[in-house]
């Protein structure tokens, strides 16, 4: 890695959107650390004034502050996004008030479109996008269980990456830093562009994969993202398929996905930031991606039924 720089301490307040699986892991494992934290929850929402973290160390809670209307806050030096994908409109409102240009916000979604939404709503500040690779279930309101083997947080090896690596070790989830942050992204989106919707259609854990047609339907999808992510720049090996697949054998029985666990919640899902983002990319590259497209077109319909 580069040059180190603007080491925050534990004194430098932290301002987290989205009290959800994801912000709360990060938000209570900073608080810890002693950084004052205000988590930045939907308007109307019930105060989280504390959260219970339950991770390999057992079970600890730490106060932090809340807020939940976007008019009253006033910039953070350190900002974390962990909403949904498909609140970004919910985000961008908060973003209005948190940044400027000194902040550093760090975007803890999936997908690979993390700059894109962010950087018109920064307003100058530095972009770090973050992959998620600890997983984080929200057992309540401001409770959170996190699992994790391997690093926690993948992040790009530029500028604005450097300053949230400074943040992020903070979190003791482990941060790898990346010289190519666009094969990560895309290796990451090949597992959840498929995993997702497949478990979440189906209503079935990862054992589906077992099946020998969802096998060969999740291995000919795969090898549509993969095409896609070359296209993008992605330096995907040609055995990424089965590099995925294999990832996806080795999960713990039972494990599901994110946007299972939405869709059995009644929950919206992340369907056009993973799949809609492989397909809308698919498009600029002129590159048919007919299965990808077939079950975007399903699990979207089943989002509409459900809401
Ligand atoms: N959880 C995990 O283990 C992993 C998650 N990820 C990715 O991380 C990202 C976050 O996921 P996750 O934490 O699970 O999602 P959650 O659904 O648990 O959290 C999203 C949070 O955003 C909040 N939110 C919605 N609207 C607003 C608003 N207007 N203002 C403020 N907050 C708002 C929600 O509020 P409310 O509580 O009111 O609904 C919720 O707390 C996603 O991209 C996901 O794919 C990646 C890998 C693993
Ligand atoms: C990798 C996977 C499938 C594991 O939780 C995930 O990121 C998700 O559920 O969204």
């Amino acid at each position: 890695m580069g040059v180190r720089v603007s080491e925050p301490s534990g004194s430098d307040p932290v301002a987290i959107v989205g009290p959800g699986a994801v912000g709360l892991a990060l938000a209570a494992r900073l608080a810890l650390e002693g950084h004052p934290v205000t988590l930045c929850g939907r308007s109307g929402s019930a105060t989280v004034a504390e959260i219970e973290l339950t991770d390999h160390q057992g079970i600890r809670t730490v106060a932090v502050d809340w807020q939940d209307d976007p008019a009253r806050v006033s910039p953070f030096r350190w900002v974390v996004v962990g909403t949904k994908l498909h609140q970004r409109d919910a985000a961008h409102a908060w973003l209005e008030g948190l940044v400027d240009r000194d902040t550093v916000l760090v975007v803890a979604q999936n997908g690979v479109e993390h700059r894109d939404w962010v950087s018109p709503h920064a307003a100058g500040g530095q972009v770090a996008p973050a992959l998620v690779h600890f997983n984080a279930e929200r057992l309540g309101r401001g409770r959170v269980e996190v699992r994790q083997d391997g690093a926690g947080l993948v992040i790009g090896d530029d500028a604005p990456g450097r300053r949230a690596h400074a943040l992020l070790e903070r979190t003791g989830l482990g941060v790898q830093v990346v010289a190519d942050f666009t094969t990560a992204a895309w290796h990451k989106l090949m597992v959840n562009a498929v995993a997702n919707p497949v478990t979440a259609l189906t209503s079935r854990r990862v054992e589906v994969f077992r099946d020998p047609s969802v096998r060969d339907l999740a291995a000919a999808m795969l090898g549509e993202v993969a095409a896609v992510g070359r296209a993008e720049g992605a330096r995907l090996p040609d055995d990424a398929v089965d590099d995925v697949l294999a990832w996806i054998d080795a999960r713990p029985s039972g494990a599901g996905s994110s946007m299972l666990a939405d869709r059995l919640a009644g929950r919206p899902m992340e369907h056009d930031g993973l799949l809609g983002a492989v397909v809308r990319k698919a498009r600029m590259h002129g590159i048919a991606v007919p299965l990808c497209a077939a079950v975007l077109a399903l699990v979207a319909a089943l989002d509409g039924a459900d809401h």
